[in-house]
């Protein structure tokens, strides 16, 4: 039962009720006292306030982070002195409701107004995934609700670049997704066991990507960056077909072979009438630490080749920078721990550059009837 004791205290109940239950449940991006998580908040005479927070699992990774934030809030209310914050955990019945609330809540997977991009390349080791996971900080950076889906299902690498190796929250079949630099992640990396191999095929995929669409509570999000596999294999065709929404995002090097490559994903994109959102050209010059001169170790042009090719924009050039590639092995994103290197700065830039690029309806199959 939820209790409010309206007993004389020094503390207004209720407005500690409010403070408290306004704290958003770090995974579901609502307030607890919405969620029904919030059980109990009374304040006593000497200033301490009591609350009662149920979890969605009793393992709840981000407990001490919901403790922080549940303090902090109830220290807001006039009166109170200390917090003492325990944790209990909802019961089967309240899971159940909880996630069907929250499925019968969404009128679409991630928000109508989302802007999807698919972030691809040609060929592996372009830096692709590197792009997507530091173009995502930097757009949640501005300000933006960013989600980020690792679809590059046998190479996955979001876990590693983000430094996050948990196991998702399960909520009776729905899926939170993992946060870490203000990005909702997730990978199939996240769901495997020590870095396993993933060996599925065919329609294991195409129904694994469904559902990482479909069960995965992304909550409202401004922008879903998709990092595909490189090519123009299965899961990129999978992908195209689930999210037609979604609008490309070419990376390649400087390279021309890596451009030619590149390109062939443009011209599926074309076949399947899928907006470009633009072209960036990844590891461009590199920039010597020592003098400030700019080389171009892997030559000049493709990216702008490339966007003249789709007819799109080249959005951003990024330095081969060794502050990136540290920032991926230490899974903190170059963007979120050194703002100020070189390739920080060029994909803040890119950031602020993304066009909101939307694909038209024509042409599309709908799922309507007419009605007479
Ligand atoms: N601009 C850059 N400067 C320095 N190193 C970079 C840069 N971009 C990427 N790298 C490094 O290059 C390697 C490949 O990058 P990444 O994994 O992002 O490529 P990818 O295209 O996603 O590869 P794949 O699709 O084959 O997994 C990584 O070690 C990464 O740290």
């Amino acid at each position: 039962m939820l209790t409010r004791s309206r007993g004389r205290s020094a503390v207004d109940d209720t407005a500690l009720w409010n403070a408290v239950g306004a704290v958003e449940d770090p995974e579901l991006h609502r307030g607890i006292g919405e969620l029904g998580m919030l059980r109990t908040a009374r304040g006593d005479r000497a200033g301490t306030a009591r609350v009662e927070v149920a979890l969605t699992t009793a393992g709840c990774p981000l407990r001490e982070h919901l403790r922080e934030a549940v303090t902090a809030a109830a220290l807001t209310v006039p009166g109170v002195r200390r917090a003492e914050v325990a944790f209990t955990t909802l019961s089967a019945r309240q899971r159940m409701e909880l996630a069907q609330r929250l499925r019968g809540e969404r009128s679409t997977r991630f928000g109508a107004r989302t802007l999807v991009y698919a972030v691809a390349s040609g060929k592996g080791g372009v830096g692709k995934s590197s792009v997507a996971a530091n173009l995502a900080v930097a757009l949640a950076r501005r300000g933006k609700r960013v989600g980020l889906l690792d679809a590059d299902v046998w190479g996955y690498s979001v876990p590693q670049l983000f430094g996050v190796r948990r196991n998702p929250v399960a909520l009776n079949g729905l899926m939170l997704p993992l946060q870490a630099h203000g990005v909702r992640l997730m990978s199939v990396g996240f769901l495997v066991a020590d870095d396993a191999p993933v060996l599925w095929r065919g329609p294991l995929l195409h129904k694994a990507l469904e559902q990482f669409l479909a069960d995965v509570h992304w909550g409202e999000l401004d922008v879903l960056l998709l990092d595909l596999p490189p090519g123009t294999g299965d899961i990129t065709l999978s992908l195209l077909e689930l999210v037609p929404e979604a609008a490309l995002l070419a990376v390649t090097t400087p390279q021309p072979a890596a451009q030619a490559v590149a390109s062939r994903v443009g011209r599926l994109a074309r076949q399947q009438r899928m907006p470009v959102a633009g072209v960036v050209e990844n590891m461009s010059t590199l920039v010597c630490a020592g003098c400030g001169e700019h080389t171009a170790p892997f030559g000049a042009g493709g990216g702008q080749r490339l966007a003249d090719e789709l007819g799109t924009e080249l959005l951003g050039r990024i330095p081969l920078d060794a502050a990136l590639r540290e920032a991926g092995d230490t899974g903190l994103p170059v963007v979120a721990g050194d703002a100020n290197a070189p390739s920080a700065v060029a994909l803040t830039e890119l950031a602020a550059r993304l066009p909101a690029v939307r694909r038209g309806l024509a042409g599309l199959a709908l799922p309507l009837t007419v009605v007479r």
